[in-house]
């Protein structure tokens, strides 16, 4: 069955709902410390503005609040080993422990209602370094600063008359905001699948590759799945990807095929919010297979920060000042949630599925 597009205008409210709750900013190493910049932003400001938000949950993540904790292997094809001397692009099997989620940041939110859907990976090599990413379905952001990325935050503050975003607040971020114009081009023709399992997530961000004779490659990578994708059909169960996702698992696990996509020498590698060329060399670096799930609450991924600077020698951060940002924001969320201490399941039966 032809599954039928929302209107662009609808996809454009949802998508900025979600990136306001997904995301959030601060800058560089100053921003764990407190206050940095002309505009005095920090990681706690910016929490803070989550807060605002999505609400206020004891022990859960301020963003990506809904979440789904996964295991399996990464098996590397070796295709990036001449490119970097991290363990995990070398030919052979690592362990995965990750996390699947949605964008909102209240627990309580129905799966299909958030149009972000996101998957975090934390990778062990055997020397003990962690390669740790958090992938979202956008490619790009709609901003490419922290201060912007701040500032969408807040016009995505939901009017109290319609617990809503107000569209017309929306409209004029973008309007002021042309740099978004590649991300409003994937939100309006982006449809959603069925299931996690056939979602492509994108770390968006460009990192550097280093290889043995120090040389350096920018790239940007993805996660596309290897099951066939089917359009979402919602069943009014509010933990519809949650639960589609364990029953696929008793069938078999789930595959994503590792992109790298090498930046040329003119690409922008430190402003997410702009798109590479289509035609951009792609590498098969290897596949994620998941193959266990469990609950968040008590889960082994309900204590983990996927701190996206979190990297094994041989991967470096780029310039982008928005990765240096998230760092901090992650670890003041992280602080606050573990400081609470965690929910109990029992209380909260609405969290999502029990595997
Ligand atoms: C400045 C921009 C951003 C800010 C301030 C921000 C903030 C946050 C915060 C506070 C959390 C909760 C962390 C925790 O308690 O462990 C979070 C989670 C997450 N963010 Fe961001 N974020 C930003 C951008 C992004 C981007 C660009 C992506 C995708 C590339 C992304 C993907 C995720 C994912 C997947 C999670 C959930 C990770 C997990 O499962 O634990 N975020 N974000």
């Amino acid at each position: 069955m032809k599954h039928s597009p929302l209107p662009a205008s609808s996809q454009l409210l949802r998508f900025g709902v979600i990136g306001v709750v997904v995301t959030g900013l601060a800058a560089g190493f100053a921003w764990t410390a407190g206050w940095v910049g002309p505009q005095r932003l920090s990681a706690q400001a910016f929490v803070d503005r989550f807060e605002e938000n999505g609400g206020v949950h004891p022990g859960y993540r301020r963003a990506h609040a809904k979440g789904l904790c996964v295991s399996g292997w990464f098996e590397s094809s070796g295709a990036a080993a001449g490119l970097s001397t991290a363990e995990v692009f070398q030919p052979g099997r690592l362990p995965v422990l990750a996390r699947l989620s949605i964008g909102s940041g209240s627990p309580h939110t129905p799966d299909i209602a958030s149009p972000v859907r996101s998957l975090a990976l934390l990778i062990e090599q055997s020397n003990g370094e962690q390669w740790r990413t958090a992938m979202n379905t956008p490619p790009v952001l709609p901003v490419g600063t922290p201060e912007a990325f701040f500032e969408q935050v807040g016009a995505m503050r939901p009017d109290p008359a319609t617990g809503k975003p107000d569209p017309a607040t929306m409209q004029a971020f973008f309007a002021k905001h042309p740099e978004s114009a590649s991300f409003l081009r994937w939100a309006a023709s982006n449809q959603p699948s069925s299931s996690f399992a056939t979602t492509r997530y994108h770390g968006i961000h460009a990192f550097n590759l280093i290889a043995a004779d120090g040389s350096i490659q920018p790239v940007r990578w993805a996660l596309q799945p290897l099951a066939e994708a089917e359009p979402l059909q919602p069943d009014g169960d509010p933990n519809q990807l949650q639960q589609e996702f364990s029953a696929r698992l008793a069938q078999q696990p789930a595959r994503w095929q590792l992109l790298l996509t090498l930046a040329e020498p003119d690409d922008p590698v430190a402003d997410s919010s702009q798109a590479w060329p289509a035609e951009r060399a792609q590498l098969e670096a290897g596949v994620v297979v998941i193959e266990r799930a469990e609950a968040q609450l008590g889960g082994a991924c309900q204590d983990v920060n996927f701190d996206p600077l979190v990297l094994p020698s041989g991967i470096q951060a780029s310039a982008d000042p928005i990765l240096r940002a998230r760092s901090s924001a992650y670890a003041e969320s992280f602080r606050r949630r573990t400081r609470e201490g965690a929910p109990q399941a029992a209380a909260q039966p609405e969290q999502g599925a029990k595997p």
